[in-house]
């Protein structure tokens, strides 16, 4: 069954939430919390390891049970069962959305075209283990009957982003297996990768949902030619392994029908890395933490379908998310972990959410007159302090920003943990509250500095505050906590999908230059004169060309 179409902009919520807003959009959170001592626990979810706070984001509790009207009035709940029972909620390419069964139990029943399709799920899952287990124990040998000690994931999009976040965040429960990831068609990519590697004791893992990405496969064909320069031919079946739904084109590639972990139409690439997708995590950290992992997001995915919605964490992330881009305008979110083990993380919650929302056209194909997606960024604290912060604290654009942090470090050394810990808490304090002008003359006055020297300084140093922020304060890094994060990320993807009455699950949008990219290649490589090119590409072309 469809997801309900409505257009969020002509719900009685919607024109309710546009009164409210005009009401609060000029509160400071300082007044917020000043006028409502129970504010702070109010809006703030304990859940397992997880201690979410939502109170310094601008909102009162009318907005909340406001948004939490929206949510009604667009049928969220009816959308969440049609989500997870699999009807076909990717309408535009005709398919279910499950990334979810991907982290069922084993007793689950999950429909798709009438088969249950757990068990197998399963027997992919157990495929994946019993392939780390082996690669990992040394059971399985390399051509030269050695042992591997290096993997290199070959893929783009989710076929790289989500399990090089993972196996980089989850580095500290590594096995020895040393794991190098190419994406890029850039050729200094796959050539920086390689000229380290022993091809003797390397398993190449080539990941791709359609087989057909022009990125892997010249990746994968070039790593193929470097190999066979110091391995014979019958070496490449010891040391390929595939993972795709396209069967025929792997074979034809040249892999062999037992070195390839299947997945399916119903997994979309972005939301893939609980499938054999995983199976570069697996092979990184062994297949019980992989398995971790996700009993981590099916964690989340209870939590999202059975929690009332005003305790519900990716329910009220979302509703927030879409109360700052529709009502505040505000052009995007930042996502700050303060971890360096989460480098990667903003980078990969870029794919899932901009390429899932970044829609502009309804469920029923009208041109939105409503803004959808969110322009998602961030780099980890503290280094994005001595970056980018200014424009969070003092520039004219409103960013709200999720903290992510952790009580414990895993390494732990207490006094750096503290430090780090200490600007993670100062810096949500201080986006909140600023510094006003009184403050702000005190300290010059404490300075000495003569009157005029502070008149003019006065206006420089005062921060408004007022900066909105979600702080996820989780226990510790571990693949569980991991696994519920991002379930939350990919539930938050989903609601406002839901909200903003568009369709997430495909990406058209990725597919113009794509095509337009294989004409300019066949051209480049021709004599064409790139007369059918405006001018300006025209231009690029010609000087390339003469430079290349
Ligand atoms: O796994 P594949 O089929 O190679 O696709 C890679 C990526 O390309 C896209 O289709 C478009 O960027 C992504 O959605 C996908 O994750």
């Amino acid at each position: 069954m469809a997801l309900k179409a409505t257009n969020p902009t002509t719900t009685k919520s919607w024109s309710k939430l546009s009164d409210h807003f005009n009401t609060i959009k000029d509160k400071h959170l300082k007044d917020l919390f000043k006028h409502d001592a129970l504010r702070a626990d109010e809006l703030s979810v304990s859940w397992q390891d997880f201690y979410v706070d939502f109170s310094k984001n601008r909102m009162t509790t009318e907005t909340l049970n406001l948004l939490l009207e929206l949510a009604d009035e667009v049928d969220l709940k009816g959308s969440i069962s049609k989500y997870f029972r699999g009807d076909v909620i990717n309408e535009t390419e005709n398919r279910a959305v499950l990334h979810t069964a991907l982290r069922a139990t084993k007793d689950a029943t999950v429909t798709v075209d009438g088969k249950n399709i757990i068990p197998e799920v399963y027997k992919v899952k157990e495929s994946i283990k019993a392939f780390s287990n082996a690669i990992i124990s040394g059971e399985k040998k390399t051509y030269s009957d050695n042992q591997f000690t290096d993997v290199v994931n070959i893929g783009i999009g989710g076929s790289d982003l989500g399990p090089a976040m993972v196996v980089d965040a989850l580095q500290f429960y590594k096995n020895h297996l040393n794991t190098h990831f190419v994406s890029n068609v850039d050729g200094d990519h796959f050539n920086e990768v390689v000229k380290n590697l022993n091809p003797k004791t390397t398993l190449f893992v080539v990941v791709s949902k359609t087989f057909t990405t022009q990125e892997t496969l010249s990746n994968a064909n070039s790593i193929r030619e470097w190999f066979l320069k110091s391995m014979p031919k019958e070496a490449v079946g010891k040391h390929f392994v595939a993972v795709s739904t396209n069967i025929a084109k792997v074979e034809e590639f040249g892999i062999e029908k037992s070195n390839i972990f299947p997945m399916w139409n119903w997994v979309g690439g972005r939301f893939s890395l609980w499938s054999a997708v995983g199976l570069t995590i697996s092979l990184a950290l062994g297949y019980n933490y992989f398995e971790d992992m996700l009993e981590g997001a099916h964690e989340m995915d209870l939590h999202f379908k059975d929690t009332n919605f005003k305790n519900n964490i990716p329910v009220l992330s979302a509703l927030l998310s879409v109360w700052y881009n529709n009502f505040f305008k505000a052009e995007s979110q930042a996502v700050i972990s303060y971890s360096q083990y989460l480098n990667q993380f903003a980078t990969y919650l870029q794919q899932g959410i901009m390429e899932s929302n970044g829609k502009s056209v309804d469920r029923e194909g009208h041109t939105l007159d409503y803004q959808s997606g969110t322009i998602i960024w961030g780099e980890p604290g503290t280094n994005s302090q001595h970056a980018f912060f200014q424009l969070i604290h003092q520039g004219t654009k409103l960013i709200p920003a999720d903290f992510i942090g952790f009580s414990k470090s895993l390494h732990g050394n207490k006094e750096h943990h503290d430090k780090l810990m200490s600007n993670f808490f100062a810096q949500t304090e201080a986006l909140m509250n600023g510094k006003n002008k009184d403050v702000v003359i005190s300290e010059l006055e404490q300075q000495g500095l003569s009157k005029s020297k502070m008149k003019k300084l006065i206006s420089f140093k005062v921060f408004e505050g007022n900066k909105p922020t979600t702080t996820f304060l989780i226990d510790q890094l571990t693949p569980r906590s991991l696994g519920k994060l991002i379930a939350m990320y990919e539930h938050k993807i989903f609601i406002e999908g839901v909200i903003w009455n568009i369709f997430s699950y495909d990406q058209f949008g990725v597919e113009l230059g794509k095509q337009l990219a294989k004409t300019i290649l066949q051209e480049i490589q021709g004599d064409s004169t790139f007369i059918n090119h405006d001018k300006s590409t025209q231009n690029l072309l010609k000087h390339y060309k003469k430079l290349s």
